[in-house]
């Protein structure tokens, strides 16, 4: 099966469910993300089933993409959510998220955040630090309330990923190392008096292709927990994270279903809740970025396309060296050349994709596929570019979800001094 299953070419042309991208384009202007709402719908249950009637909880990474439509899609399938901000927090509460199935990871939760999330009653906090527990247990006091808490432990695992996604290690700034966790548990429940202790946390990085370092990780969570529960200390829930991986080009994770029955056949007969914190692999594969062909330069060395989408847009290429396939939206036959798919902004690292077999001329419509996950939610205005617009499409209707952003829009705040 391809891996876009929302996303496919009838009589040559590109189409996102039944929506032809040449009217999105038409209507909405590009560059634009164009989401898939079956697509997501179907990741979502692909989850949900593989746990089989098992105790869990699918808690959204909502960093991943956090468009208000797309929150309120995955809150009416019953999904939690993984936030790292108030921001994430006040996006998932607008957008109807049950704030008991609310979690709350992030190495700098500061004072107003822990506040914000006591007062909506959230699940948990994912508390990476003792510092931060003794914070969230002072505040708690302060508010008349208990901190339900979870330690989020760094089980010194290599996920064998991009270095700068990788979260699992002892030397990175994520979680509480393993050798403090018992005792820092043990204050948790003997000294301190406005927490309450709920599950166990890890998270190890992010775009794993592999089970192997998941199943580590575990089984490091597993011994840890038993311990803990041997010591008179109950751990309602285990939460093991995110990380799945998506294929980009070449990659080849595990099936979602694998990756959920080895996770639950690690676990066991034990009889906690299981939490995992997907966020790329519910959303990453039911988007791709609408840009148009602005400029094709035909240089001796190198061609370039120049199109209207550029690192601000989607910076994973710019910032990983990340691939994402780039489909041609009308399938052309011959005149192919080498491109260097590449945007408007002003840095030799704007590129979406380098040596390119494409056909093209000015104006033609590319799709740069596999950009649901960490497209939008990590563009910026770079070279004062508004943001693009989101488009949702379900079916055959499309609907704008976010916007084009004006350029009044983003100097508003800003002030001239007298
Ligand atoms: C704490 C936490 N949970 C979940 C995720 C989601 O990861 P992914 O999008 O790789 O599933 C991340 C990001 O890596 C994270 O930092
Ligand atoms: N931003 C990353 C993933 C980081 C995950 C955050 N913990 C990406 O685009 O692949």
């Amino acid at each position: 099966m391809s891996k876009f299953t929302s996303f496919t070419y009838q009589h040559d042309q590109l189409f996102a469910e039944s929506a032809s991208l040449i009217e999105i384009a038409k209507e909405f202007g590009t560059p634009c993300y164009v989401y898939s709402r079956a697509a997501l719908m179907a990741a979502y249950q692909e989850f949900h089933r593989a746990f089989a009637g098992r105790d869990h909880l699918i808690c959204y990474a909502v960093k991943a993409n956090s468009n208000l439509a797309i929150l309120n899609i995955l809150a009416r399938l019953g999904s939690g959510f993984d936030i790292v901000s108030g921001g994430e927090l006040q996006r998932v509460l607008k957008a109807g998220g049950d704030p008991q199935k609310i979690v709350f990871s992030g190495v700098g939760k500061n004072q107003d955040e822990m506040r914000a999330a006591l007062t909506a009653g959230i699940l948990c906090f994912n508390v990476e630090s003792e510092m931060e527990l003794l914070n969230l247990n002072q505040l708690a006091k302060e508010m008349n309330t208990i901190a339900p808490v979870s330690l989020r432990v760094n089980p010194d695992v290599d996920a064998k990923t991009h270095p700068y996604i990788s979260t699992g290690l002892k030397e990175n700034k994520f979680g509480i190392p393993m050798a403090e966790a018992e005792r820092i548990y043990h204050t948790a429940a003997h000294e301190l008096t406005h927490v309450r202790i709920t599950g166990l946390d890890c998270h190890i990085g992010s775009q794993l292709t592999e089970i192997d370092p998941f199943i580590e990780a575990s089984s490091k969570m597993l011994a840890l927990l038993d311990r803990l529960e041997n010591q008179g200390i109950h751990i309602e829930h285990l939460d093991l994270g995110g990380g799945l991986g998506i294929r980009y080009h070449q990659e080849s994770p595990p099936p979602i279903e694998d990756y959920v029955t080895a996770l639950c056949s690690r676990v066991g007969q034990r009889k906690q809740r299981i939490l995992i914190e997907p966020g790329r692999s519910l959303v990453g594969n039911t988007g791709l970025l609408l840009t148009r062909v602005e400029y094709l330069k035909h240089a001796p060395h190198r061609n370039f396309a120049i199109v209207d989408a550029a690192m601000n847009d989607l910076m994973r290429p710019a910032l990983y060296d990340a691939y994402h396939e780039i489909l041609p939206v009308v399938k052309k036959s011959g005149g192919v050349n080498t491109y260097q798919v590449v945007g408007p902004v002003c840095e030799t690292g704007d590129f979406l994709g380098h040596d390119r077999q494409l056909s093209l001329t000015q104006d033609d419509l590319l799709a740069v596929m596999s950009t649901g996950a960490y497209g939008m939610s990590m563009s910026s205005n770079y070279n004062t570019r508004p943001r693009a617009a989101e488009i949702m499409v379900d079916g055959h209707a499309i609907h704008l979800i976010r916007a084009r952003e004006t350029i009044e829009q983003l100097i508003a705040p800003e002030k001239i001094l007298d």
